[in-house]
């Protein structure tokens, strides 16, 4: 068994979807990035490169490539998904916790583990998300950003 960790900021701003675990939030804010900023899957695609002891996202996906300017996040986990294939190795489990002091992500949290499991080809089961506020304290608490992290540990095939 390997084990690795992700951890990713972005910005809130007005006029950008707020897009978490491929999920379209309905909100007044949404996350700056040069992809669509999901950064949920940010931080489990930054935890399962790790276990594969492949780098992370900034290596694999520039963001000074033009190909991933406003791409979807989850066409990149399918890309991960593939290099993991590649090497041999699926995922056992990953738990995930998004800070966040709005919106209310609760009623969004199935859908995510849905879209995660569907491309990673695992159960709903091995994929657990969280989410928290931070009682308003800091970046996050004070709705600038939101953040995200994730670990994952994979096992040969
Ligand atoms: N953006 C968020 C933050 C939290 N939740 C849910 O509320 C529970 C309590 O959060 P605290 O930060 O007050 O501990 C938390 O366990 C989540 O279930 C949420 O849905 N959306
Ligand atoms: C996802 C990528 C894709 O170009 O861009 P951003 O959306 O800016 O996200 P970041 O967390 O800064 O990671 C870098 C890139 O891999």
């Amino acid at each position: 068994m390997r084990i690795g960790i992700g951890y990713d900021v972005h910005k809130l701003v007005e006029g950008r979807k707020l897009v978490l675990g491929g999920v379209e939030i309905e909100h007044s804010k949404g996350l700056l990035g040069h992809s669509d900023a999901d950064v949920l899957i940010h931080a489990i695609m930054d935890s399962i490169l790790g276990a594969l002891g492949l780098g992370d996202i900034g290596r694999h996906f520039p963001d000074t490539d033009n190909k991933y300017k406003d791409i979807s996040s989850m066409k990149l986990l399918e890309e991960v998904y593939e290099k993991m294939n590649e090497k041999g190795y699926k995922v056992n489990n990953i738990d995930a916790i998004i800070v966040a002091q709005k919106p209310k992500l609760a009623p969004y949290i199935e859908e995510m583990r849905q879209n995660i499991a569907a491309v990673l080809n695992t159960s709903k089961d091995n994929v657990n998300i969280k989410a928290t506020t931070t009682e308003k304290l800091g970046f996050e608490g004070r709705e600038e950003g939101i953040s995200a992290q994730a670990v994952c540990t994979i096992d040969r095939m």
